[in-house]
C-alpha cells in the first residue's frame, strides 16, 4: 500500500543547510520511501523558546510503503545518525523531523500523534507545506490549511532563504 506523508524539517545549530540536505539524503536512502517534492528553505524566528538562533525550515512530501509508526522510527533514527542531542523541549537542535500528515489519517499513539498537534499554530510549518501543496486540508478540523495560515498573526517571522523548485529530492544537491 502506498501512503502519502508530509514532513517538516528544522535546524538551528551549525551548518543548518547541511543538516537539512543530509536528512533528505537519508530519507531518500530509505527502503520503501520516495521523495515526491521538497519545498524551498525558509529562515524562521524561533517559536516557543525564543532565546535561540533562527531556524532553517522546510517541508517534504514523501510516498511510502512504511506505516506511520515505521516512518516515525526512521525519522528518529535519522535524527540520531546526524547527531541530534535532545537538550530540552523546543530548544536548539541540529535536526528535527516531524511527521505532519499521513494520508488523511488521525493517529493517536503514545509516541505518535498525526496530524502533528502543533502544526496549525506554526507558520514555519505551514508556509513550506503550502508551497508544496496548496490544497492540503487538516483531516481532523476539516479546514484548508491556507485558511488556517491566514489566521496566524506572525507570518513575518518566516522568510524565504533559498528558493528550490523541487520535484524529488535531488534538486537540493545541484547547487
Ligand atoms: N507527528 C509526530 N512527528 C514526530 N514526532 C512525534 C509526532 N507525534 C509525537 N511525536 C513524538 O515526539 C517526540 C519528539 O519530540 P521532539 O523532541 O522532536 O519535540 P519538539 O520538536 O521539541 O517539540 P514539538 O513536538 O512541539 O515539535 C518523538 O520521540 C515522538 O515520539
Ligand atoms: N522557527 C522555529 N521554531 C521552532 C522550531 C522550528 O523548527 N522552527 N521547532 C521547535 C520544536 O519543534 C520549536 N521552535
Amino acid at each position: 500500500m502506498i501512503n502519502i506523508a508530509y514532513l517538516s524539517l528544522g535546524s538551528n545549530i551549525g551548518d543548518r543547510e547541511r543538516w537539512l540536505k543530509q536528512a533528505i539524503m537519508e530519507l531518500e536512502r530509505t527502503d520503501g520511501l520516495q521523495i515526491e517534492k521538497v519545498s524551498s528553505i525558509y529562515e524562521t524566528d524561533p517559536v516557543g523558546f525564543t532565546e535561540q538562533d533562527a531556524f532553517l525550515n522546510m517541508a517534504v512530501k514523501v510516498k511510502t510503503s512504511l506505516s506511520a509508526h515505521e516512518l516515525l522510527i526512521r525519522c528518529l533514527q535519522i535524527e540520531k545518525q546526524l547527531g541530534r542531542v535532545r537538550e530540552f523541549r523546543w530548544g536548539p537542535r541540529k535536526i528535527d523531523l516531524d511527521i505532519l500528515l499521513y494520508n488523511n489519517e488521525n493517529i493517536e499513539m503514545e509516541d505518535l500523534q498525526i496530524p502533528h498537534p502543533r502544526m496549525t499554530e506554526r507558520a514555519f510549518v505551514l508556509v513550506p507545506l503550502l508551497e508544496i501543496d496548496g490544497k492540503v486540508r487538516h483531516p481532523q478540523q476539516n479546514v484548508s490549511l491556507v485558511e488556517v495560515l491566514s489566521g496566524i498573526p506572525d507570518k513575518e517571522g518566516v522568510r524565504l532563504w533559498k528558493q528550490i523548485n523541487g520535484e524529488g529530492g535531488s534538486v537540493l544537491f545541484e547547487s
